[in-house]
């Protein structure tokens, strides 16, 4: 079915997703003109820390001031600051307004949630983090944040973990038609190999970092940024909470000033109820041109669909049915008649 502009305006009433580099237009604010601008790291009750670069690289604690009104915060975004901007012990800086964003990612806890939450802002990347074995690929969850990230305007990159215990090339095949790139590391008696690979994809970009409980998503971003433990130990001295032990994304700094890292703890997949189905189709180009055969507003779950004889003669390659089934899931998971 061909994408419309009005649903996707309809839908997407808040924010819209933009492709990188093309800014959205927002009414201009009043400049303040002694603020300095820093990107946010972290989020944490109220309190925010970025990091601001004029006059000396330092982590800068702010909360957000009145004029903001309902405006939400988020990592990575880019803010105006004022007030103290020291970043010294105990100081307490004023967000007074957030750029556009050039890219939002979007959450919500599950498909029939109505209410969605912007994860990240600005990211271009998003990279899942999946193990080839131990635990086993999940492939319907990573058919999920590829519709995410392709719906946010970002680019995926599959990372494939732990290649020391189960081979790669099953799983890449499954995934080949649809031409994602992708990094494959291993650790063996305590040499790693594709970090050098996976830093170089990252360099120069802003990357969330996704993906399941054991998968080894921490072992890659200790390696990719060593001082990563103490750079979120850091902006917990300056809060004076302790350990960071909430749920939400923190924006690390690769090294040598080349592009950023969002790990995003406890978080494994992204509920699509922002999507709409009706997009979802193009978010599957191995089998979009499969729907030529079908009905005028075909759902392609219905019996008429004319996807399912298309893949069944081979059309999709061997990775075709699961795919489809892959599709399928994700429209039910979505219509309105399961909604409630
Ligand atoms: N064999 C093998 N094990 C690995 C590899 N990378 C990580 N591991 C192990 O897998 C386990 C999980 O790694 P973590 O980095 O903690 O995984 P995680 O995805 O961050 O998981 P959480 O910390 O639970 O969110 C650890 O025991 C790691 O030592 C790898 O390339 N090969
Ligand atoms: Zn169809």
């Amino acid at each position: 079915m061909a994408r419309s502009t009005r649903d996707y305006d309809e839908s997407d009433v808040r924010i819209r997703p933009n492709r990188r580099g093309s800014r959205p237009r927002t009414k201009e604010r009043p400049a303040h003109a002694d603020a300095v601008t820093g990107r946010v790291l972290v989020v944490d009750r109220g309190r925010y820390t970025a990091l601001v670069s004029r006059g000396g690289e330092r982590r800068v604690l702010a909360m957000r001031a009145r004029e903001l009104g309902r405006k939400g915060i988020v990592v990575g975004d880019e803010v105006h600051l004022v007030g103290d901007v020291s970043g010294d012990d105990g100081s307490l800086a004023r967000i007074v307004r957030v750029s556009p964003r050039m890219t939002v990612l979007r959450r919500t806890a599950d498909d029939t949630d109505p209410v969605e939450r912007i994860l990240v802002a600005n990211a271009d990347q998003l990279v899942v983090v999946t193990a080839l074995a131990n635990p086993e690929p999940r492939p319907r969850m990573i058919d999920r944040c590829l519709v995410a990230a392709y719906d946010a305007g970002m680019e995926p990159l599959l990372v494939l973990t732990k290649s020391d215990l189960a081979d790669a090339a099953p799983f890449l095949e499954q995934y080949a038609p649809l031409d994602v790139r992708y990094v494959v590391t291993s650790r063996a008696d305590g040499a790693r190999t594709g970090v050098e690979e996976l830093r170089a994809l990252l360099a120069g970009r802003v990357s969330v970092l996704i993906g399941h409980s054991g998968v080894g998503k921490s072992t890659l971003v200790n390696a990719l940024v060593p001082d990563a433990l103490r750079a979120v130990g850091v902006v917990n001295d300056v809060t004076g909470r302790g350990r960071h032990t909430s749920s939400s994304a923190v924006a690390l700094p690769l090294p040598d000033d080349d592009g950023w890292v969002i790990d995003t703890p406890g978080v494994r997949s992204f509920g699509l109820a922002h999507v709409d189905p009706a997009r979802i189709i193009s978010h599957f180009p191995d089998l979009e041109p499969g729907t030529t055969q079908c009905p005028r507003g075909c759902t392609h779950d219905e019996e008429e669909c004319a996807l399912g004889a298309w893949v069944d003669s081979g059309a999709a390659g061997p990775a075709g049915v699961s795919r489809l089934e892959s599709l399928r899931r994700l429209l039910r998971s979505r219509s309105p008649a399961q909604g409630e």
